[in-house]
């Protein structure tokens, strides 16, 4: 059989196939761009038509976008059935022809599956599984999987599968989406039908982020309602998500928000602090501290004095407790139930002065009727015929009273000693002051940590003051507006209980795609198991998923983070790496000769590796130091504790003894910057007992 041969016809009959569908794109880009134009040129009477226009335009627009996105490898697939069973192609989106015929299927249908899931050793009904790269609408290369044992004839295109051909290219600094490519394991979850919270752990490397990434762009396809509210991804830092940045909208979907905290909160975080105190500020018991200093300033057991045009009253406070709690049941938030309470208040009150002038007005009748023998109620007995008399005899307007006293400046002085209007900012200032409730609150606080905490309230706001500061707002004035109908979290194991809390508080309907490896978690939770982390919100109603493959590093770099990885989570495999490369290098330098040593390492790799990305993992502060740009641009400084999600072609970590001296997650910073080359980990350690070395060449 000619193999040449054959894949040129192969690719030939593609390519009339995806020349079909291009036409097909083309025609309904061209109708939709049509209606758009005719929608925009229609005359609009009113602001009702302007809003409909608008959303018809949007709608539109969105439609428009989604099918140029889609141009780009179009068609990467094509299943076709055992004993000339059906053939289908697969893609970005689904496309018909005009007679309805379907030319291709997303990659999302459940059509589609058997793409994803069909083994040799469950084809799913499959013969052949067929990979198609497609550059600028031209079907470049075709290989084939046969999947039922049968032999492979001169249609099939039998070579190197294209899940390796992906992760052996060079990376580009923006991970790439892997529809085309997606493994079972990983589809397997991106389809599932579980809408409530799915939990993937694994190693570094084992993707993770990117079923992470297509989880989000399923649920947006298969599950309407949710994705009507919207899809949150939420990240470490800005960084992390610039990397993911392009995958979202490579799988045609622009409508899903990426965040950090900074931009849940709304707020920047402009000073660092030290770990321990970040951990201690992470804690839940602060959520529970801050409630108390804001229940503090909300009545209890108190009776309320009301002085008014109309009369004075005291409520007890067997009433104002049961107003306060009228007005808390909601959840709504200590300002918002602050005008609830206002108002139960305003109807006792008028309550109380209706009933205070009725018994005014009767004691007045009987002193008058001891007195004068005077009878009021007889004179002015009611005959038949006549209007009806008020209650109390007086024509007094209550309804217009009640309304009075409510916008009443005083009435609403009064109401503020019992419960004032607070500001979450104030709430959270006054507990971060307050040494004696940090104490109280925070045994584990040394007098030291508590001086640093208030010095530190009036240098503005850290990473972990965020959460605080979203939690007081909550407890202020009530839940967040943007709330989400699923959220997908990556990195999770980052996240301490106050940050669960923050985003929990975003997503009521509890569903979520939570991804994340304990073993790689940094310095500032002390969160270590899925279970603690979300048994307050959800008990054990989750599912829980272990990826096992490694797709990022070589088997030899795979291996040399062994021992790190038996210290730091001795209960956890090793993942299992599907290539191999080079083994790792290491040099040791003096102190003073590290930036030289840096500079030769990278002068090497520039003239062996030009295409390829490398990234310098150093300590936090030898990130300081370093100017952004100096190294070159192929070359990028990473601080430890930052490279999480990370991957370059090649890492050089400097200085691994003061990564791991430097934080209480030293050792796990370590093991995350170990493991973030797809190719060449070369490691520069420190000899700190030599003035200087000369940079040196590195050793396997
Ligand atoms: N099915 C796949 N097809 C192509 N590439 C893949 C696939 N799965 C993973 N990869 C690639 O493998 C690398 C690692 O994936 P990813 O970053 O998702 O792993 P991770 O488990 O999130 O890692 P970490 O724990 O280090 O953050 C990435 O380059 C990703 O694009």
């Amino acid at each position: 059989m000619d193999t040449v041969a054959g894949k040129v016809g192969q690719i030939a009959d593609e390519q009339r196939s995806i020349e079909v569908m291009y036409a097909r794109l083309d025609a309904e880009e061209a109708e939709s761009v049509a209606a758009r134009e005719k929608v925009m040129a229609a005359p609009v009477e009113g602001p009702e038509d302007h809003q409909a226009r608008d959303a018809e335009v949007s709608r539109l627009a969105g439609v428009i976008g989604r099918l140029r996105l889609a141009e780009r490898s179009l068609c990467f697939g094509r299943i076709d059935g055992s004993e000339g069973g059906a053939s289908l192609h697969v893609g970005r989106i689904g496309l018909r022809s005009e007679s309805g015929e379907i030319l291709l299927v997303d990659w999302r249908a459940e059509a589609a599956r058997p793409f994803y899931a069909a083994t040799m050793a469950s084809p799913l009904g499959l013969r052949r599984r067929r990979h198609l790269r497609v550059e600028d609408r031209r079907v470049v290369d075709v290989t084939d999987e046969i999947l039922d044992g049968t032999d492979p004839t001169a249609e099939d295109v039998v070579g190197d599968g294209p899940l390796v051909s992906a992760l052996s290219g060079a990376r580009t600094g923006r991970m790439r989406e892997a529809a085309s490519t997606l493994q079972r394991e990983q589809d397997e979850i991106v389809r599932s039908e579980h809408r409530g919270i799915t939990v993937v752990d694994g190693g570094p490397g084992t993707g993770k982020t990117i079923v992470a990434l297509h989880r989000a762009a399923y649920v947006l396809y298969a599950f309407p309602a949710i994705a009507e509210r919207g899809v949150l991804v939420f990240g470490p830092n800005r960084r992390f998500l610039a990397y993911i940045s392009n995958v979202l909208p490579s799988l045609g979907e622009n409508d899903v928000e990426l965040a950090t905290a900074p931009d849940l909160v709304g707020v920047e975080a402009t000073r660092t602090e030290p770990e321990a105190i970040a951990r201690v500020k992470g804690r839940a018991r602060f959520a529970e501290a801050l409630a108390r200093r804001v229940r503090a300033r909300e009545p209890y057991g108190v009776p309320l004095p009301l002085t008014t045009a109309h009369g004075s009253v005291t409520l007890d406070s067997t009433r104002v407790d049961a107003a306060r709690r009228g007005a808390l049941q909601g959840g709504i938030g200590h300002n918002r139930a602050r005008e609830l309470f206002l108002e139960y208040i305003v109807d006792e009150l008028v309550n109380e002065l209706e009933q205070q002038t009725a018994k005014e007005i009767a004691d007045f009748e009987d002193e008058l009727r001891e007195l004068s023998g005077i009878d009021l109620d007889r004179m002015f007995a009611h005959r038949p015929g006549d209007p009806e008399p008020e209650e109390d005899g007086l024509d007094i307007d209550w309804d217009r009273i009640r309304d009075d006293l409510l916008g009443d400046a005083d009435v609403d002085r009064m109401v503020d000693t019992v419960w004032p209007r607070l500001r979450a900012e104030d709430v959270l200032r006054g507990l971060l002051s307050d040494p004696g409730a940090l104490a109280h609150a925070f045994a584990e606080l040394t007098e030291e940590d508590i001086d640093s905490i208030v010095e530190g309230v009036r240098a503005g706001w850290s990473g972990a003051d965020l959460p605080l500061l979203d939690e007081a707002r909550a407890l202020v004035d009530g839940p967040p507006e943007r709330v989400y109908g699923h959220i997908v979290v990556d990195e999770a194991q980052q996240l301490s209980e106050m940050r669960w809390r923050m985003l929990m508080r975003r997503c009521p309907n509890r569903s979520m795609t939570i991804v994340g490896d304990l073993a790689q978690t940094g310095s500032t939770t002390t969160v270590t198991s899925w279970e603690d982390a979300l048994e307050p919100f959800v008990a054990d109603r989750y599912v829980h998923h272990t990826l096992t493959v490694n797709y990022r590093t070589t088997a030899e770099i795979l291996e040399a983070t062994r021992p790190l990885l038996a210290r730091i989570a001795p209960a956890q495999r090793l993942s299992r790496s599907i290539r191999h490369g080079e083994p790792p290098a290491s040099v040791t330098v003096a102190e003073a000769d590290v930036d030289t040593g840096v500079g030769d390492l990278l002068a090497r790799l520039r003239e062996d590796h030009p295409e390829e990305l490398v990234g310098v993992v150093v300590s936090s502060r030898r990130a300081m130091e370093i100017e952004p740009g100096s190294l070159g641009g192929d070359a990028t400084v990473v601080a430890a504790p930052d490279a999480r999600g990370l991957e370059f072609d090649t890492v050089i970590i400097v200085d691994p003894d003061e990564i791991e001296g430097a934080s209480e997650a030293g050792l796990r910073d370590l093991y995350v910057a170990q493991t973030r080359a797809t190719k060449r980990l070369i490691t520069l350690t420190v000899d700190r007992t030599v003035a200087s070395t000369g940079a040196a060449a590195p050793e396997g």
